[in-house]
This record gives C-alpha cells, sequence and structure tokens, in this order.
C-alpha cells in the first residue's frame, strides 16, 4: 500500500470550476473519506486520483511518486465507482476473478479462485458466484463492484459511494466489514460519500468537500467538536445543527442575543467584539428538556445553563428516541431526548429548554462563516 497526496488541484470543465485549490493527504494505511454534496466535487476528486480526469493545475503522487501524467494503468489503483462497471454477459465469479488473470496481477487458478471466494464470503454474495449479473438486484450488482476492488492488490483503493444502493441493515454491516478489511489489511482508501454517519464511522479522517474547496480535514471527532466553519457545522448530524441569527452585546461578559430577542444567552470564553453580527449553532443533543417550569440545575460543566422558555411546535417518536421541534420566540429548535421524556407532551404545551453555553458554537454572520473560538477549549489534533 502508498500514501496518498493531492497538491494545489484545480479541475475546469469548460468554465465551470468543479475543484479549486485542493490539497488533501492520505497516509499509508489511512481511511480517508470525502464528504460533500452532490455536486461538490468528490467524484472529480476520485477521478484526478485515478488519472481518468487530468487536474488543470496541480499534482498527484502515490507513495510519493509523482504519478500526474501517468495513465490510469500504471497507477496501480483499485477503483468502484457508483455507476459499477461489471460484465453483462458474465457471472459473477467471472466479473470477481478478472482483475486477477489481467497481466499486471495474473494468479495461478486455484489461488485467484480461493481469493474470490474469500471475498465473495465477505460481501456475502457467496452464492450468488455463478449468477449471471443481469440476474441481480442493485445490491446485489454494488456489492460485486466492491469486490471487484477487494480481491486484488493495489497501492490504494479509491471507493466512490460503494454502498449507496444497499438497504440500511446491509448498509450498516458492510460499513462495519470495510472497516475490519482495511485495518487488517492496513488498506490506504479514499472513500468519498455524501452521508455523514458513513464518514464518521469508517474514516480515520475525513475531509469536508464543499463547491469544489477542502473546508476542513480532521479526525471524525475534531470535526464534530471544533467544526473550522458553519458549513462544516452543518455537515454532520441529524436533526442538523440549529442555527440562530443574531447579534453580540456586552453585558458584563459577551451574550449572543437573537434577532427576534426570543433568545438570549451569554457567551463565556469567547473574545467577540459587541456589535459583531453571528449565527449561533446548537447542536440539537446539547439541548435539554424540562417539562413545565420546574427548577433548571446547573449545566454539567458548573456554568449556569441558559435557559429558554417555548412551546411544542413537533413531536416525532424514533424507537426510544424522541425528536423535537420547540418553538421559542420565532426561531424552531430542534431536541433529541429519551421517549419516556416526552409522554404525555402535545403541541403548543410550554417547555423549558436549557443548553451549557459553552456547548454552543458561535460563527460570524459573513461570507467566511467562521466559528470563533472558545478561550477554553484547547486544539484537537487532526
Ligand atoms: N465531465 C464533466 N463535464 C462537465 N462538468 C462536469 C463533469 N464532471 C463533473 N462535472 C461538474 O463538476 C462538478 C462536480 O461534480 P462531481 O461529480 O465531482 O460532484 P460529486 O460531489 O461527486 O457529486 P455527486 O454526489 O452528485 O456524485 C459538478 O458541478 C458537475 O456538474
Amino acid at each position: 500500500m502508498a500514501g496518498l497526496a493531492l497538491a494545489g488541484i484545480r479541475k475546469d470543465f469548460g468554465r465551470l470550476r468543479a475543484l479549486e485549490e485542493l490539497s488533501l493527504e492520505v497516509a499509508d494505511g489511512e481511511f480517508c473519506c470525502l464528504l460533500g454534496p452532490s455536486g461538490a466535487g468528490k467524484t472529480t476528486t476520485l477521478k484526478v486520483v485515478a488519472g481518468l480526469e487530468e487536474p488543470t493545475e496541480g499534482t498527484v503522487r502515490i507513495g510519493g511518486t509523482d504519478v500526474t501524467d501517468v495513465e490510469p494503468t500504471h497507477r496501480n489503483l483499485a477503483m468502484c465507482f457508483e455507476s459499477y462497471a461489471l460484465y453483462p454477459q458474465q457471472d459473477v465469479f467471472t466479473n470477481l476473478v478478472s482483475p486477477l488473470r489481467s497481466p499486471r496481477h495474473r494468479l495461478p487458478e486455484a489461488a485467484a479462485r480461493r481469493r474470490v471466494e474469500e471475498v465473495a464470503e465477505l460481501l456475502g454474495i457467496d452464492a450468488l458466484l455463478e449468477r449471471s449479473v443481469t440476474q441481480l438486484s442493485n445490491g446485489q450488482r454494488q456489492r460485486v463492484a466492491l469486490g471487484r476492488v477487494l480481491v486484488r492488490p493495489a497501492a490504494a483503493y479509491l471507493l466512490d459511494e460503494p454502498l449507496s444502493h444497499l438497504d440500511a441493515k446491509l448498509r450498516a454491516t458492510m460499513r462495519a466489514e470495510l472497516k475490519a478489511i482495511s485495518r487488517e489489511r492496513g488498506t490506504t482508501t479514499l472513500y468519498v460519500t455524501h452521508d455523514y454517519v458513513e464518514a464518521l464511522s469508517l474514516a480515520d479522517r475525513v475531509g469536508v468537500l464543499d463547491a469544489g474547496r477542502i473546508r476542513q480535514v480532521g479526525t471524525p471527532r475534531h470535526l464534530w467538536e471544533e467544526p473550522v466553519d458553519i458549513v462544516v457545522a452543518r455537515s454532520f448530524g441529524r436533526p442538523a445543527i440549529n442555527v440562530v441569527s443574531g447579534v453580540v452585546a456586552d453585558v458584563a461578559g459577551p451574550r449572543f442575543l437573537a434577532d427576534d430577542g426570543g433568545l438570549d444567552l451569554p457567551l463565556p470564553g469567547r473574545r467577540i467584539r459587541p456589535g459583531t453580527r453571528v449565527q449561533l449553532g446548537i447542536r440539537p443533543r446539547d439541548l435539554t428538556l424540562h417539562r413545565g417550569a420546574g427548577d433548571v440545575p446547573e449545566s454539567a460543566s458548573g456554568s449556569a445553563a441558559a435557559r429558554l422558555e417555548g412551546t411544542v411546535y413537533v413531536l416525532e417518536h424514533l424507537g426510544r428516541q424522541a425528536e423535537l421541534t420547540v418553538r421559542v420566540g420565532s426561531c424552531l429548535l430542534a431536541l433529541v431526548v429519551p421517549r419516556t421524556q416526552v409522554a404525555g407532551l402535545g403541541t403548543d404545551d410550554r417547555v423549558v429548554v436549557t443548553v451549557d453555553p459553552r456547548r454552543v458554537h458561535v460563527f460570524l454572520a459573513d461570507d467566511s462563516g467562521r466559528r470563533v473560538e472558545t478561550t477554553h477549549v484547547t486544539e484537537a489534533a487532526g
């Protein structure tokens, strides 16, 4: 296996700039996910690494060697793109074994068969080896395409949404398998997804891609706790982070005042000039629900919890948890709470919601959307 490095990549398709100043390093043996919405440039990035698209500017290195001008077939990468390229006239076994029969890998027949059977079992397609690929479901086809990648030794694996056609249960199983395979084999993997759960559960590090630019690269924990800007913060979590527009005031220290006056809370540890327009970000799981107007305890960190009064707007039961939307002033705040807490609660009931002010994020309301650092939090590595 080998590490990958993209430096200063720009990719133009005519007048459309798909990638800009994109730099990313994937260490040897690392599992790196590229996360971003549709059109962000994820597939284009993979194609540039694979050599299927030539960058307008910048360099690609594999194992330290500049391969920018090297043909795709000589880059020693195994790829699986979303539009799985399988041989339609062949059975599953032939599709899986063909990469091992190529001049580059030519394995003895018995060894190749063993390898195919091993990978097929791992992917749960061992009973389908004799079936023609035309008789497979999309999910089965996708697993065959992934199998074609996993059978062969390569410098690195490039995977483009390889689990997108699987149902939720199978996807979770396959995620665990992929993670185990990469750990056991020390595989270098660049994995594209628009699903943040997939990125957080699979990756050693995640690169958040938006409009052709990498916003931040870091460990899942780093990105979750210290998103560099509002785009990164919005990329993780369901329901998404609550965002409320307002301004910073100085009332014995910085405070956040929502534009509609509905939210007013201290911003401990933030050095930010009064009058600055900001957007407050509160994760749904950082909000605590209190029924009625009862006492509000101190927050876990010992600082006073900020108290918000509101009414129930929407309540949805999701297994053992409930998702609640509370109207505070004209803001709608999403919360995730244990189901037992919402028994008997109905629309328009009055509730109190608290939040530890140290847990909220403050983003500048300008074009940068940059997060204001908290002086109490030490920088995490990543
Ligand atoms: N061959 C091409 N010619 C012209 N424009 C292209 C080409 N390939 C991609 N693009 C454009 O480049 C941008 C990035 O596309 P890309 O496929 O990399 O996005 P993506 O993040 O993989 O999206 P998705 O999740 O929808 O696959 C898009 O605006 C897309 O329309």
